[in-house]
């Protein structure tokens, strides 16, 4: 049996001869069925779906063009495999469990329950959120689709919206993994003051999309704040997982993985590495190290696997770093309560000049 938002769908679709969404309706419950196993019932509705026209392409007019649903996501070739990743173990462990429970989703089906679908994912840049979904995606060999905001938040009233849909109806037409990267930029506190009714209503939105869905579509949201997330918003995942950075010995383990694929060792040990590089995310270490073998490629023997990753060492105690920035700043800045003395002397030295 088709889902009913489907068939509701198909319905309004019919009523109003919007050919592009009754499409889009259609080719969801064909992946639906394919789903489920009903290959016969699905050949037949896209036997069906062949004999309806291409829509032609609208005339201009001055409203926004809302392009079809797949503009606003960029597919991407997932390389990235689970085992690659080094994850604290409630992620690992979910990771595994989530791809186990769609691998083995007719087993669930005939107890009556689905897989889990919607995953949240969070944590400090450069951890792993990103590689976790696309790992997802390799181990079912599903699409793995990623949401750009560019082109989806729209400035007109309701846009964002309408793109929205677009976009939903079109990831509904077949199994993938749909990414949202970044997902306080659209899932933010509606009870923020400084926010206007639109982000209300796409948050609200985007709640019902994400309810309503289908199983085969594993959605799964990344954010480095989840502290601006919308209560409800949180509530629809039903698992969110933490990307904390790795410690001391967990840098370590991911610098041997590393150094461990090199043509020479350096002398220096895994732990006085570590500890020169400090708190550092995975991406940073990945990084850091590629610069090490950059270097010593391009000295082209001269320079060995040692003095190149002392000189990186040089560089990297140097570099330039936002938290350091960011603390030095509200270390300047004056607080309201420092500022009112001085803005006192300030007065009492306008008081007794007499140039002012
Ligand atoms: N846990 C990890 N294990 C192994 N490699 C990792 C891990 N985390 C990150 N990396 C490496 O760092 C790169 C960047 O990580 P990724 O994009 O997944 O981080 P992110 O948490 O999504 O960051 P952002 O919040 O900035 O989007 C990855 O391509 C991968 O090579």
């Amino acid at each position: 049996m088709a889902r009913a938002d489907h068939l509701v769908s198909l319905v309004r679709a019919s009523v109003s001869g919007d050919r592009e969404t009754l499409r889009a309706a259609a080719e969801a419950i064909v992946a639906d069925e394919r789903a489920k196993k009903h290959h016969i019932l699905a050949d037949r509705i896209e036997r069906a779906l062949s004999t309806v026209p291409v829509t032609p392409p609208p005339l201009t007019t001055s409203q926004p063009q809302i392009g079809p649903g797949r503009d606003a996501i960029i597919e991407v070739e997932p390389r990235i495999r689970f085992d690659d990743l080094l994850l604290p173990l409630p992620a690992r462990e979910n990771g595994r469990q989530l791809i186990e429970e769609h691998v083995r989703a007719d087993v669930l089906r005939a107890h009556s329950y689905e897989p889990r679908h919607r995953v949240l994912l969070s944590g400090p840049p450069g951890n792993g959120k990103t590689s976790f979904a696309e790992a997802i995606a390799e181990a079912l060999a599903l699409p793995f689709f990623v949401v750009r905001y560019d082109a989806l938040i729209g400035s007109y009233l309701g846009e964002t919206n309408a793109r929205l849909r677009k976009l939903f109806d079109y990831v509904r037409t077949q199994p993938s993994v749909l990414f949202f990267d970044e997902f306080d930029a659209i899932g933010k506190e509606r009870g923020d003051t400084h926010e206007t009714g639109e982000i209300k209503r796409v948050v609200s939105f985007l709640l019902m999309q994400l309810d309503q869905l289908p199983p085969y579509v594993i959605v799964i949201a990344a954010t480095n704040h989840a502290e601006l997330l919308d209560r409800a918003v949180w509530r629809r995942f039903q698992m969110r997982l933490g990307f904390p950075a790795p410690d001391r010995k967990l840098i370590e383990v991911f610098l041997d993985r590393i150094i461990s694929g090199w043509p020479e060792a350096p002398r220096l040990s895994l732990q006085k590495i570590a500890a020169k590089l400090g708190p550092v995310s995975y991406a940073e270490i990945l990084d850091f190290c590629q610069n090490v073998r950059r270097r010593q490629i391009l000295g082209l023997g001269e320079i060995g696997i040692d003095d190149a990753l002392a000189k990186e060492l040089e560089l990297w105690a140097s570099r330039v770093r936002p938290d350091l920035i960011d603390a030095e700043r509200s270390e300047q800045a004056p607080t309201e309560a420092d500022a009112r003395p001085a803005q006192a002397a300030s007065r009492r030295r306008a008081k007794v000049s007499p140039t002012a």
